[in-house]
């Protein structure tokens, strides 16, 4: 097994302990997002993020004074920043240069500890790097809401995001059967035995695929998403629920 660096931020250790539970801000207003965050405070999730590509307002200044807000709100607690596209399940619209502008903008304020790139959107690497650059880190992740891929395509999948240098690799499926939840969990082991040297996490969605949200920890995943006001994507359970679970 190779050792496994943790990201750390302020006092949350990622990859170590514990799995930690992240919970999606997924309001469309700044007035909707300020509620849910305070609705949420008292559950106290290890890691928030906010769903960018949920929200209604297309104007630039208005997303970073949202995001400053945001920030504020739920300081100390890590922060990642997902611009989701439709592409992977997500709202987001943009096109791939204003994908990466608008990603390279939010990483420039450090309003945020993460931003998440998806892992086939252009030039994924360079982008990657150029957020590094700009003081943030990286969740590279990738999404089928459609089908569970091969066994060996999941744990290419997983190396990839290590080898374009995410600091944290992310990776959801949709099991159709029984088995796609076995072929994910044994990718995850496989990736944590042979050839994980930073923290990564796996999900499969769905109500097949809760035991992933739960147990994925046994099986290498340093985090698990919790549904706040409402899931961010299928099958995740709420967040009162996970902690007692995750005991
Ligand atoms: O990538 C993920 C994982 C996720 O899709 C899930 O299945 O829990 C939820 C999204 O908000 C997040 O960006």
């Amino acid at each position: 097994m190779k050792k496994v660096k943790t990201v750390e931020v302020r006092d949350v250790q990622i990859g170590q302990g514990k799995p930690k539970i992240i919970v999606s801000l997924i309001s469309a207003t700044r007035q909707k997002l300020q509620q849910e965050i305070q609705h949420l405070l008292q559950k106290q999730p290890d890691i928030w993020e906010w769903r960018l590509d949920f929200v209604d307002v297309h104007d630039q200044s208005d997303i970073f004074e949202t995001l400053s807000l945001i920030r504020e709100l739920t300081f100390p607690s890590p922060l990642i920043v997902t611009y989701r596209t439709v592409q992977e399940g997500g709202h987001g619209r943009l096109r791939s240069d204003a994908y990466k502008e608008l990603l390279l903008q939010i990483a420039s304020t450090q309003l945020c500890d993460f931003i998440d790139v998806e892992l086939f959107s252009e030039d994924a690497k360079d982008l990657i790097h150029a957020i590094h650059q700009a003081g943030c880190k990286v969740i590279v992740s990738n999404h089928d809401f459609e089908k569970t891929p091969p066994k060996e395509e999941l744990i290419w999948r997983l190396r990839e995001m290590q080898f374009i240098n995410g600091d944290i690799g992310k990776l959801a499926v949709m099991p159709k059967r029984a088995h796609d939840v076995l072929s994910l969990l044994d990718a995850a082991d496989q990736m944590k035995t042979l050839y994980a040297d930073r923290p990564f996490l796996v999900m499969a969605m769905g109500d097949l695929g809760a035991i992933t949200r739960l147990g994925g920890h046994h099986f290498g995943s340093c985090a698990t998403f919790a549904a706040g006001s409402s899931p961010s994507a299928p099958g995740q359970l709420p967040v009162d629920l996970m902690k007692q679970l995750l005991l």
